[in-house]
């Protein structure tokens, strides 16, 4: 570990993404700035996303999570700024999203598998090679209901499962998921949050979640990104570092309670402002 990387695990944060790169940068997001109806909601923003890390992004309602989020993704065109990955644009770059609303974002006129298989489908992938991505997708996913089902005929939880295996199907190499838990019960949150360390232990996807939830956002996140109040800027990047795959015993965890706590206690300080 670094002398900066130990004092940074000492107070519980590391320092504001700068124009300075982190150490294994993925994504470098340098003077972004975004207004609606002439209110700026950020202004020459700098922030690096760190390699096969998960970050979870909180802040007040409305200071631009998603809108953030949906930036980098190339789904929200930015006023200003450049955003490369691992040096190249967006277009040189395979992503992967998870919309908020599951029960609007699948196909309802094609089974579980063929969701899951369309944009492999889509770029132009052999029938054989398909059938070997979903089956092993069903496989790292333990997947013990029917693929031919329609999305209707799901729970909830496998619909927002077949979402999060529809975007890791083409093998993305950033992962953005928007609040990924908000429509889900407190059962299938804990078997989505196994899944996406599992998937991220096993193929070192970068991810990027918003979160509305301050359990969830800490629950999974190597850093989290704390966003102030409306025109928005950084106000502390958390770090926590407990090792992976966290089950939900962390939730009582020294580390877990302490960096939740530091977390709400920057949360009050940003809305008491
Ligand atoms: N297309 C748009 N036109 C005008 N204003 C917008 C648009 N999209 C977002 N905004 C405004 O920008 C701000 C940030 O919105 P955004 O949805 O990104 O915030 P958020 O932090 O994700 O919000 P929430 O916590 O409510 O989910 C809000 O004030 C919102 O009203």
């Amino acid at each position: 570990m670094t002398h900066a990387l130990s004092l940074a695990a000492a107070n519980g944060t590391s320092s504001v993404a700068g124009a300075a790169p982190h150490a294994d940068t993925h994504v470098t997001i340098r003077g972004l700035s975004k207004a609606f109806a002439g209110q700026p909601l950020y202004t020459d923003l700098d922030l690096d996303l760190p390699r096969g890390k998960i970050v979870s992004t909180f802040g007040p309602n409305g200071c631009g999570k998603s809108t953030l989020m949906n930036m980098i993704a190339g789904l929200m065109p930015m006023d200003k700024g450049e955003i490369l990955f691992d040096g190249k644009t967006l277009a040189q770059t395979k992503i992967g999203y998870v919309f908020q609303n599951y029960r609007d974002a699948l196909f309802p006129w094609m089974s579980a598998r063929a969701n899951i298989a369309y944009p492999l489908v889509r770029q132009g992938m052999s029938k054989a090679d398909v059938k070997s991505r979903v089956d092993e997708l069903t496989q790292m996913f333990d997947i013990r209901f029917d693929l031919n089902r329609y999305p209707y005929e799901l729970s909830g939880g496998q619909q927002q499962t077949v979402c999060i295996m529809r975007a890791l199907a083409p093998r993305p190499e950033v992962m953005f998921l928007d609040e990924p838990f908000s429509a889900l019960d407190f059962e299938m949150t804990l078997f989505i949050r196994d899944k996406l360390q599992e998937v991220q232990l096993a193929t070192g996807v970068t991810m990027l979640i918003v979160s509305h939830d301050l359990e969830d956002a800490v629950f999974l996140a190597d850093e989290i990104l704390l966003l102030t109040r409306r025109p928005t800027q950084i106000a502390e990047i958390v770090r926590f570092d407990l090792p992976r795959p966290r089950g939900a015993e962390i939730m009582s965890h020294p580390e877990f309670v302490r960096v939740k706590a530091h977390t709400l206690e920057v949360f009050r300080r940003e809305m008491a402002l």
